[in-house]
């Protein structure tokens, strides 16, 4: 960073607000602009790189691994309790993430020229300067705001300063594993720590306060996986976290008690908008903390879009996920690149996975969402791969529209959901209807696919079916 005297200000060409998705922008060509990238994290990259989806990913594989060979009784295979070495397990993920983070900076630190790194909290003084904690002042025509989101913190716990009380920032590095654990949420958060910590042996109790995890998803899926979960921790759900004490004496609403060693917070996350100050500087926010961008990802103040000022990611986006932060920030780009060609709009239907046991996959509509729709359900267990793994409770289920063919939605729970969505993900971004679509290629037998291949084929015939009774009704829907 180059040396400062107080209050001078620095004029860049560009300055990009985050090093997660907004560091993605920075490349070759943008090697005509001077830019000044700003991230205040305690490890450089952003929450997906450091605190989420890849650290996550990697604790969630040796769960896998661990949860499966423990399940493989049925299957005639006896495996004894698992020994967990959280210390390696924990040191092989940060051994390797923490490498790429510091790689990650000093390639955009010392390696690009046009690029100066600033590693403190700046926020907004008016809509094209900021100022840094040190009080270095940074201005810009264009402003990219990829500032992300934060945990939301637990209210129950507010003022308990007892260390054992977590969120998903601090959760992976804890020096050693809990006896027991509370995990507070009905989310993907939960679902996947959960997962984690029972497979590595904690006592984990998870409070939801819905009626099922995974509540916002498909009914039939929350149901499912709420019950899966059961048979693995403890889930109390309709309740709520009432009172934390000192010693972690927890007390829900129901007015139960019980003691633990840890507690996570896992309740949702909040866009940074208010420590940067977007709404003070006048850039509009909705009521949730999002900063309010159009389809071209500009910023707007007073409904009108700031010129040069653009927003993507957590920060913005109603959808918290990588893969639409990554989209974001390619459209952000060409819309820098070419100011007068701007682009916007999402390429289709947005999946997304929960990376549990079972696995979750799903976009678009739900059921309830459609009333109108048929709906294909077809169990893994009615195909030659769900026979192998004895799978009884795993599905692919179809939302579509009777008329078009479309598929509207897509719910999946079970081994490689995350993967055996693509196919459906592909068909909706397409427009390709349901009608004809699985005897259009092959799939390979006796492949986990031929379900998707099944909903497919069942989705088609209640499509066929529909119209042929409107065709006998004279056109009528029956
Ligand atoms: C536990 C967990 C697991 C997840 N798993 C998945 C998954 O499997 N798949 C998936 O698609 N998504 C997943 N997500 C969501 C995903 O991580 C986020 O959607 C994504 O990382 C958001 O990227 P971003 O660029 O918007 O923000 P970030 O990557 O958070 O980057 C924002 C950066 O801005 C910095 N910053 C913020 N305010 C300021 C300021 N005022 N001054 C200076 N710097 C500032 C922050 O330090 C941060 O580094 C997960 C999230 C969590 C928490
Ligand atoms: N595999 C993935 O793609 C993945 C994994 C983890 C996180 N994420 C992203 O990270 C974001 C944050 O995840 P999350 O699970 O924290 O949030 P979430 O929004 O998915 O779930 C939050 C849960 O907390 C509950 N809740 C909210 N306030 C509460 C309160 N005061 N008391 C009790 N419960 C409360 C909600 O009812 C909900 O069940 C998600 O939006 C998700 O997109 C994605």
């Amino acid at each position: 960073m180059p040396e400062l005297a107080q209050a001078e200000s620095l004029d860049f060409d560009l300055i990009i607000i985050g090093g997660g998705s907004g560091n993605s922008i920075i490349g070759r060509d943008l090697s005509h602009l001077t830019i000044a990238l700003i991230d205040d994290g305690e490890h450089f990259g952003g929450t997906c790189l450091n605190a989420g989806c890849i650290p996550t990913k990697m604790f969630v594989h040796v769960a896998d691994v661990a949860a499966d060979a423990l399940r493989s009784d049925g299957l005639g295979l006896r495996v004894p309790t698992a020994q967990v070495d959280w210390a390696a397990i924990r040191d092989r993920v940060f051994g390797r993430i923490d490498q790429l983070s510091e790689a990650g900076f000093r390639n955009r630190d010392q390696k690009i020229p046009n690029v100066t790194v600033f590693r403190e909290r700046f926020h907004f003084v008016d809509q094209h300067e900021l100022v840094g904690a040190s009080g270095v002042r940074l201005r810009a025509p264009r402003i990219v705001i990829a500032a992300g989101s934060r945990p939301r913190p637990l209210p129950a716990a507010e003022g308990v300063r007892n260390p054992a009380i977590h969120d998903s920032d601090s959760i992976m590095r804890i020096e050693q594993l809990p006896a027991s654990m509370v995990i507070v949420g009905g989310g993907a958060v939960a679902a996947e720590f959960a997962h984690v910590f029972s497979a590595y042996g904690v006592q984990v109790t998870q409070v939801v306060r819905a009626e099922n995890a995974l509540d916002r998803l498909d009914s039939d899926i929350a149901e499912r996986f709420t019950e899966l979960a059961r048979a693995r921790w403890r889930v109390v759900t309709g309740a709520s976290v009432a009172s934390i004490d000192e010693d972690l004496r927890i007390t829900l609403d129901s007015g139960e008690r019980f003691s633990t060693d840890l507690v996570l917070s896992a309740i949702g996350r909040i866009p940074n908008s208010d420590t940067l100050g977007l709404g003070d500087a006048g850039f509009d926010v909705h009521s949730d903390g999002r900063l309010v961008v159009d389809a071209e990802q500009r910023a707007l103040a007073g409904g009108t879009p700031v010129d040069g000022i653009y927003g993507l990611g957590d920060v913005s986006s109603e959808w918290q996920l990588k893969h639409v932060a990554n989209h974001e920030a390619r459209v952000v780009k060409h819309n820098l690149l070419q100011p007068h060609d701007l682009i916007g709009g999402d390429p289709g239907p947005i999946p997304a996975a929960i990376f549990s046991s079972p696995q979750v996959a799903y976009f678009g509509l739900t059921e309830a969402e459609a009333p109108d729709a048929v709906v294909a359900t077809r169990a893994y267990g009615t195909t030659a791969w769900g026979w192998a793994l004895e799978d009884t409770t795993s599905f692919c289920k179809l939302v579509v529209d009777g008329e078009t063919g479309m598929i509207l939605g897509a719910h999946l729970i079970g081994p490689e959901a995350s993967i055996l969505i693509q196919v459906l993900v592909f068909a909706a971004s397409h427009g390709i209807p349901v009608t004809g679509l699985a005897r259009s290629m092959y799939w390979p037998h006796p492949a986990a696919s031929e379900v998707v291949e099944n909903a497919l084929l069942d989705a088609e015939k209640l499509v066929v079916q529909k119209r042929h009774a409107e065709q006998i009704n004279g056109g009528e829907k029956p």
